[in-house]
């Protein structure tokens, strides 16, 4: 763990007050409904401890990224992204995050279990301010977040100036993305 998300954590936390710092938080779902679910999950955010809903993006339908390239015939997701403020510590975050997954009908994750399987909901944590964390439990900014057009596109649509930290800005990540699509064969 990098030394940023260890002063985070509950253990090692200062005495002073931690400051508000600005999160992304994507959400996606492709089983039950989708939009009943993620409506929940954006006012469940809001009502987390130390931490208050700024913006959420109109969701989109998008088609299901499979380990093998997007598979039209997979159930359809529907992806937003909400920017929260919040004084709670990235793994603290996560931690909520998680229970919120659960709460809406998420197994819990297991090792045996493969990846990008459809699910109720999924939040992934983008950014928290400017902490980098190369964590497996907690990557920060998220890995795969700049080759995401369901996670740029709603983000760009409420932050026009978002910016990746250490890949640059969104609008230019997501045109990047677009011209690659339209290149592809
Ligand atoms: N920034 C992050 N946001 C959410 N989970 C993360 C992050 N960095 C690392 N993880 C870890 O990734 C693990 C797998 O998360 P999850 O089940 O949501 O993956 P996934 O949605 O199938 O795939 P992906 O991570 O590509 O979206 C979690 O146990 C979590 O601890
Ligand atoms: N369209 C779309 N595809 C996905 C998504 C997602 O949110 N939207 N999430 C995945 C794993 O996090 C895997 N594939």
């Amino acid at each position: 763990m990098n030394r940023r998300l260890a002063q985070d954590s509950p253990a090692a936390r200062p005495a002073a007050p931690a400051a508000d710092r600005r999160a992304v938080v994507a959400l996606g779902a492709n089983l039950g409904d989708r939009a009943e679910t993620i409506a929940a999950a954006i006012d469940e955010l809001d009502r987390l401890p130390l931490t208050r809903l700024v913006r959420a993006a109109e969701p989109i339908e998008t088609v299901a990224l499979t380990l093998d390239g997007p598979d039209a015939a997979a159930p359809a997701y529907l992806n937003t992204v909400a920017i929260v403020e919040t004084r709670l510590a990235p793994s603290v975050l996560l931690t909520y995050l998680h229970a919120i997954e659960q709460r809406h009908g998420r197994a819990p994750r297991s090792p045996e279990q493969p990846r990008w399987q459809d699910r109720p909901l999924d939040l992934d944590l983008i950014v928290h301010g400017d902490v980098v964390s190369d964590a497996p439990e907690l990557t920060l900014p998220h890995p795969r977040a700049a080759e995401r057009d369901f996670v740029l596109g709603p983000w760009l649509a409420v932050d026009p100036d978002a910016e990746l930290p250490g890949r640059g800005r969104v609008d230019a990540l997501l045109a990047a993305l677009r011209t690659d699509a339209e290149a592809a064969p």
